[in-house]
């Protein structure tokens, strides 16, 4: 499962990118709004940081052409191997398959049934992203949907992957996971959750006090 962060702070990527075996980088026009620099100013720093991973990033037109020439735009700026962002609505559907007709990598965004993710799957994505938080918030069961999604992809032979995205806690992750699903993007205090165990925490003290005891405070296998 490719590990993706979903998030567009400089700062926080590095640091994430520091302890995490990350894959790439997703963001939205919330996530970009957030920084308030210029977007592309934003989006270079992450290229150049990220350097061969994975840079999704989201068009805000809603007509199919506008989306087309948004989507050149971004890879103009920010290379050919930039996945576009697209919503599955009807507009964006016309759009994913002119793109991906045209080679260009599309990640299929605002995926909250099925049935739009085999449409976009039959258009050409290369990603379908479901919402797994949001699906819950509307009563319906998000990973359930993900999970049946990435059965009907392998169930048709499609190469799309599902890129699962908006989390709120780790146990959503880690279903996902034992799935085997194509990709999740998550934000860093979700990432952070995915590792964070006071049983380790508590384990390790005891290993610590217990050493010490003989060889002294501080001491570790370098100075015993
Ligand atoms: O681009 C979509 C986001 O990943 C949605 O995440 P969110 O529901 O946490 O805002």
């Amino acid at each position: 499962m490719k590990l993706i962060i979903d998030n567009a702070n400089i700062d926080d990527i590095r640091s994430m990118y520091e302890y995490f075996p990350m894959d790439g980088v997703t963001c939205n026009p919330t996530i970009l709004a957030k920084e308030k620099r210029p977007p592309y100013e934003v989006l270079k720093e992450i290229r150049d940081f990220i350097e061969e991973g994975e840079l999704h990033v989201q068009v805000l037109n809603d007509k199919a052409e506008g989306m087309v020439e948004e989507a050149y735009k971004i890879r103009k700026e920010l290379g050919d191997d930039t996945y576009i962002k697209i919503p599955t609505t009807k507009e964006g559907l016309k759009a994913i398959r002119i793109l991906a007709a045209a080679g260009i990598h599309v990640t299929a965004t605002a995926i909250y049934t099925q049935m739009q993710a085999f449409l976009a799957a039959k258009s050409g994505a290369l990603y379908v992203a479901p919402y797994i938080n949001r699906i819950d918030n509307l009563g319906s069961d998000g990973v359930r949907t993900a999970k049946e999604i990435h059965d009907m992809f392998r169930n048709y032979g499609f190469k799309t992957e599902v890129l699962a995205a908006s989390f709120k806690n780790s146990r959503q992750v880690i279903t996902l996971c034992e799935y085997g699903i194509g990709a999740t993007t998550i934000s860093p205090d979700v990432l952070d959750l995915l590792i964070k165990n006071d049983s380790v925490t508590a384990a390790l003290n005891v290993f610590r006090s217990d050493f010490e005891r003989v060889c002294g405070k501080g001491k570790t296998m370098l100075d015993c």
